[in-house]
């Protein structure tokens, strides 16, 4: 990878072969980017401090997606104008993100409303976009030079709440390439920004405009912690699961379900079931339990090694009342099941099925509550020891964004967070297949594709 800094003009280049990992010289990217400006909103806007919600605090994480626009009817030359002018028009209605993070007096993060701008770069690719691969298998590498990451940046508070990148392809195509802080959005409110921008840029009113007010989802006083929150255990690493990590080179792979082999998983998944799970099970409980299943089995877990299923739930319905229409903040939370690797691997699919449908059951009105006030007393974040956790892209609408040149020809994540994330995202004909994205030690990734292909 080579980075040149010249004149504020950063040229940025990597290489990729066709596994995307990163070895010879089969293609190479070079993106040009110009020196970042500012995009403000386009009129004044509310100042001060903007309060994050306890379940905004512990996922302050950076989220980089790319969305790649290309047009019969017209060429990307205005693409980077009419994308900034509506940028300044939607953030009227999304003030806080052309703020900046800071800490409050009570020491949690919140918002200072300084009407500062979004951070916004222009950048020119060497190639056309449809070189740049099959992004359904993200490289970090490569995709990594669509999105502007600031540089030098010491800590979170340094880097503004969202930055975006529009980068021009030789074919007329354009992606937009974006870093978003997760505080500051789950996947539906960041769907809905986005949403709500290409709306803009169509000069459509918004859709559905944000709810601002995160004091709704309060911390109880005093705090009432009623649940166990087993999300925060710290599982010992008995098996040496991250030293063979460190050993391995990791592979990304890509593991597409179509709707046929999602029906023969669901089979599988309600076999031997003595009648617990009825006679269904969701999309979302098969393909949850079968990958973390197989995943424990790949990695080789000690018989008696607890793991971790982690994953997100949207509360935005099930808060009573429920949240209102168009809360741009997390109205997710995350859930959990604990078990025994001997005991995943041993009992049949539907054992595991169980195991996710409590986990999902467990998520009412009280346990949400119950979680906010958890980190009001001990400001604790999820581990992820021994731990899988999912996030499920699959019904987000990110495919519906629209600046004027129709809906992106693909988009999807830059990377994986972490290590132990795997991410659910809709693929193929009408959005009915899921691709399973996850990393694996190498060795361990052949033991998860085999069992991929016996289902
Ligand atoms: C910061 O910038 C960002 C952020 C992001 C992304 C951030 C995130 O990832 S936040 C987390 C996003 N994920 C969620 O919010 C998960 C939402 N899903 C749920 O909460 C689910 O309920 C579940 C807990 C995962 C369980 O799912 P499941 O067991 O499938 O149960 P149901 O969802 O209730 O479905 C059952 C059944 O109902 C039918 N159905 C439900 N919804 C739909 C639908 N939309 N369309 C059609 N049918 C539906 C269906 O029959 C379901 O059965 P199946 O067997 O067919 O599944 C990103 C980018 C940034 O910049």
């Amino acid at each position: 990878m080579v980075a040149e800094n010249n004149n504020k003009e950063i040229t940025l280049s990597a290489s990729m072969d066709n596994n995307n990992n990163i070895k010879g010289s089969k293609f190479h990217l070079e993106v040009v980017q110009k020196e970042p400006s500012l995009v403000k909103p386009e009129s004044e806007t509310r100042k001060g401090l903007y309060f994050l919600s306890n379940l905004d605090q512990n996922i302050a994480v950076i989220v980089r997606t790319i969305y790649c626009f290309k047009s019969e009817e017209k060429g990307n030359e205005e693409a980077v104008q009419v994308i900034k002018k509506a940028l300044s028009q939607v953030l009227v209605h999304y003030y806080p993100l052309a703020g900046r993070l800071t800490i409050s007096p009570e020491g949690k993060l919140t918002v200072d409303c300084t009407g500062e701008g979004v951070v916004f770069v222009e950048g020119e690719a060497n190639c056309k976009m449809n070189e740049i691969g099959d992004i359904t298998k993200p490289d970090p590498e490569t995709l990594g030079k669509l999105v502007y990451d600031v540089v030098d940046a010491k800590n979170i508070l340094e880097i503004p709440p969202v930055t975006a990148q529009v980068t021009k392809f030789k074919c007329g195509g354009f992606v937009l390439g974006l870093c978003m802080n997760h505080c500051m959005f789950d996947g539906i409110g960041a769907m809905e920004f986005v949403n709500s921008w290409g709306q803009v840029a169509r000069g459509l009113p918004l859709a559905t405009p944000p709810f601002s007010d995160r004091a709704i989802l309060n911390a109880r006083n005093p705090p009432k912690i009623e649940n166990l929150h087993q999300e925060f255990e710290e599982i010992e690493d008995k098996s040496n699961i991250n030293s063979l990590y460190t050993k391995e080179p990791t592979l990304y792979r890509s593991f597409c379900f179509d709707p046929e082999k999602i029906k023969k998983l669901k089979v599988q998944a309600i076999e031997n079931s003595e009648s617990l799970l009825g006679n269904t099970c969701t999309t979302f409980e098969a393909l949850s339990a079968f990958v973390w299943r197989a995943r424990t089995k790949s990695l080789k877990m000690l018989s008696d090694q607890k793991t971790k299923l982690l994953f997100a739930v949207d509360g935005r319905a099930k808060f009573e009342p429920p949240l209102p229409k168009g809360y741009f903040g997390n109205g997710i939370v995350l859930t959990n099941s604990i078990c025994e690797a001997g005991e995943l691997i041993e009992k049949p699919l539907s054992f595991a099925v169980g195991l996710v449908r409590e986990a999902i059951k467990m998520v009412t009105d009280g346990y949400m509550r119950s979680a906010i006030d958890y980190f009001e007393v001990t400001r604790a974040r999820p581990s992820l020891s021994s731990t899988l956790l999912i996030t499920t892209w699959s019904r987000l609408g990110f495919h519906t964004t629209d600046f004027g040149w129709g809906e992106p020809v693909l988009s999807g994540p830059v990377a994986l967070p972490e290590k132990e994330v795997t991410l659910f995202l809709s693929h193929g004909e009408q959005r009915r297949s899921i691709n399973v994205l996850l990393g694996l030690p190498a060795s361990a990734m052949d033991v998860f594709q085999e069992q991929f292909l016996q289902i």
